[in-house]
């Protein structure tokens, strides 16, 4: 870089990193912004495994309703540190829940501390769904019980040639509920396939996962599939915000709805947002040629 630029440079890159350093810190969670306009969240008890915590839960809750409304965040990296994506709910905290349970005397009482429990995972992925930001999943190793629940609320998922994904709740005497029962369907659609994932509680591979849509693509390894998802993910932030957030709203609203109330939702959606300068500007920059334009922040 010429050094008359250097000085310019340096202001800008301190402006962005004021305007990114808002995030909050998290124990269970390591937030980092990349690139610009790309945040990742890394699932962060490499010790255990990235177990999850009742704390992990509430904290992915709170880190992507904060994402939702980053306007400096269009697009998020979901991957866990250490030497596996994940091992699912994390056995030290359930025991402790079911020592909490067995000192309440009443049936509802007992209900009540369950419930509560099952509604804090349940929260915590919906809250990848419910943030407009499209969230791309990267897994290596194993993605075990919760570990599917959190995955098939992602966007896009992707995974290194050694990972596989275990619906094991069954193993364990449960039955899952934290969502991979009710989304693992739309993500693979063979119900046939998923009930005998679920059924069996067995693994499923890195190549079986791809054969049936459950990934998009296998990496040979973590490292050179971090760097291909972030492509992806710039690929994404370089698009218009509105047109992203659009998008992901429309795809999550007409998995769940008939095509006609689908076409109506977003119909009602674009004569609001045709109005917005991203359509305007991504139109002029069309007619006149230009492939690089820089939208606004959302
Ligand atoms: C209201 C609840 C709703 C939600 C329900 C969700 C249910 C589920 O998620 S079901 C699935 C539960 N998870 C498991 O069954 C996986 C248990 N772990 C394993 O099978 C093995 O650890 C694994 C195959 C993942 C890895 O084996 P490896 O030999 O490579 O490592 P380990 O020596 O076993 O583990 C290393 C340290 O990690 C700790 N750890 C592993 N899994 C968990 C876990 N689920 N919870 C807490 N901690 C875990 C393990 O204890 C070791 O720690 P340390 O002994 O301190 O070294």
């Amino acid at each position: 870089m010429s050094s008359i630029f250097r000085p310019i440079a340096r202001v800008l890159q301190a402006q962005y990193r004021r305007s990114v350093s808002k995030m909050s810190t998290f124990n269970t969670l390591n937030v980092t912004v990349p690139k610009p306009f790309v945040y990742h969240v890394e699932l962060n008890r490499p010790e255990q495994l990235n177990a999850q915590t009742v704390e992990m839960w509430l904290e992915l809750k709170n880190c992507f309703n904060e994402l939702n409304l980053d306007s400096n965040c269009r697009v998020i990296l979901l991957s866990g540190s250490g030497r596996m994506f994940t091992a699912g709910l994390d056995f030290k905290g359930a025991m402790e829940l079911s020592v909490e349970v067995g000192e309440e005397e009443d049936v509802a009482r007992k209900a009540k501390l369950l419930r509560a429990a099952i509604d804090k995972g349940q929260e915590a992925f919906t809250s990848l769904e419910i943030c407009s930001k499209p969230v791309l999943a990267a897994v290596h190793s194993a993605c075990i019980g919760a570990g599917v629940s959190l995955l098939t609320a992602a966007d896009v998922r992707y995974c290194t040639k050694d990972a596989w994904f275990q619906v094991k709740e069954v193993l364990l005497g449960m039955t899952c509920d934290v969502g991979a029962v009710q989304r693992l369907p739309k993500v693979v659609g063979a119900e046939g396939t998923v009930r005998e994932i679920c059924y069996t509680g067995r693994k499923v591979y890195a190549d079986e996962a791809q054969r049936i849509g459950l990934v998009s693509k296998v990496f040979d390894d973590k490292d050179s599939m971090m760097s291909s998802v972030m492509e992806v993910a710039e690929t994404i932030a370089k698009n218009s915000p509105v047109a992203v957030q659009g998008l992901k709203s429309s795809l999550v609203f007409s998995r769940d709805h008939s095509v006609q109330d689908g076409l109506m939702h977003i119909a009602v959606h674009n004569q609001g947002m045709l109005q917005s300068e991203d359509f305007i500007n991504g139109v002029t920059a069309l007619a006149m040629k230009q492939t690089d334009i820089k939208f606004s922040k959302l």
